[in-house]
């Protein structure tokens, strides 16, 4: 029997499920954008097997409806199925960053004999739209379910059984909790990145050389300043309360580093930074564990189409890349060249290719 799935939201995430979810076996993935050049783009790109114009006739067929749609709208929409005729054992799910007000909205479903399980890839990007969807984004990334307490475990079963075909790593909490936890390690990060950039723009106008320093560190801790504004008002709004919960605890940390360095206390101050040292780095995104990302380093000499040299070798024997990018290349050093990949063995594989040709140094982290 075939498994029919509606994804209603093709950018992003709604798309990276799509084409994930083709790989499922007997599963027919059709999708919907309110944008009419996203549902063209879907089309050209294979994201779906079906684009379709009129959502309430799909999900009429539809055995999963999953919302990849920004937060505020996927409550709309909870809000419209509850009048359309579905299947008796739909179930829907959605991508979204927030859980507590979804949540509450799919009680009303449940009241209606309608399933809802609230779903939320820990995976994404500064990125967004359709152009930017990959089938292996969520790959090794933790899943969260927020299923009702007493949610029938065979619903549950049905959605994992679909789910795993994302190769992200499921695990299932309240909304409160996801709330909460999100709101440390992915939503208040998001206001300080913006933040940084903010100050920068206002030293810039004093000391206009200001950009031109940043380098490296302020590029990585404002990445996901560039992302999606109008998907942030969203996630920012829905989860207030926990973020000014944040902030106020940012607000007392950094008068308590303002103290030690009004008392101008080295040791203090050095001890500030090893203890978050020792804590970044024995976090399990910095050991590999939490995300894994198939970096190889190699350190090449800076000469011109050193690159296109090593990714030529790279091509010739199939070995597909999924990012590359060059770090700390200064005209008198040799840069490094960071390319990822979908997995181990592909890393593997390159590193051996690599290594056949050339003479260049190469670590994996
Ligand atoms: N960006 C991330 O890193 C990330 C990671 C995990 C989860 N999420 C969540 O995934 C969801 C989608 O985010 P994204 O990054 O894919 O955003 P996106 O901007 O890439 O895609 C959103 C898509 O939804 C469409 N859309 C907007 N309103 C719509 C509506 N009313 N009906 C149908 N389609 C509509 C847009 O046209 C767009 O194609 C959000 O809820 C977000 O919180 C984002
Ligand atoms: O990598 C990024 O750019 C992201 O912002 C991804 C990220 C995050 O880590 O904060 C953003 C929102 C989510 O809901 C999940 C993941």
């Amino acid at each position: 029997m075939t498994r029919n799935v509606l994804i209603i939201g093709l950018g992003l995430i709604g798309g990276s499920l799509a084409l994930a979810l083709q790989k499922a076996p007997k599963t027919k993935v059709v999708g919907y954008d309110l944008s009419g050049k996203t549902r063209n783009l879907a089309e050209t790109l294979n994201i779906v097997h079906e684009v379709v114009e009129d959502v309430e006739e799909a999900a009429k067929n539809a055995d999963f409806i999953i919302f990849g749609t920004p937060v505020n709208a996927t409550l709309q929409w909870m809000d419209e199925l509850k009048h359309w005729s579905l299947k008796q054992h739909v179930i829907i799910t959605d991508t979204g960053s927030t859980k507590g007000l979804i949540m509450k909205k799919a009680e009303e479903l449940r009241e209606k004999g309608i399933t809802f399980i609230g779903g939320h890839p820990m995976a994404g990007s500064h990125k967004s739209g359709i152009t930017a969807a990959k089938p292996y984004l969520f790959e090794n990334a933790y899943y969260i379910l927020t299923p009702f307490d007493d949610e029938d475990g065979n619903n549950l079963i049905a959605l994992e059984q679909l789910l795993k075909y994302t190769l992200a790593k499921l695990v299932k909490i309240n909304a409160e909790e996801h709330d909460h936890m999100t709101a440390v390690v992915s939503h208040f990060p998001h206001i300080v990145a913006a933040s940084l950039v903010h100050q920068l723009n206002e030293e810039n106008k004093r000391f206009p050389m200001t950009s031109m320093l940043a380098a490296g560190g302020f590029r990585d801790i404002t990445r996901i300043a560039s992302s999606n504004p109008m998907i942030w008002r969203d996630i920012t709004l829905q989860n207030r309360e926990e973020l000014i919960g944040q902030m106020d605890a940012w607000i007392d940390e950094m008068q308590r580093v303002k103290k030690i360095l009004l008392e101008n206390d080295d040791e203090s101050v050095e001890e500030y930074f090893r203890k978050a040292k020792d804590v970044r780095d024995a976090l399990p995104i910095s050991t590999g564990a939490f995300y894994t990302t198939y970096d190889l380093y190699v350190d090449i000499p800076d000469y011109p189409g050193v690159i296109s040299e090593i990714t030529g070798y790279l091509a010739d024997e199939n070995i597909s890349i999924t990012n590359i990018r060059v770090v700390e290349t200064r005209e008198d050093i040799f840069g490094i060249l960071v390319i990822s990949f979908q997995n181990e063995k592909d890393r593997e594989k390159a590193m051996k290719c690599i290594r056949s040709h050339t003479n260049f140094e190469m670590h994996v982290s």
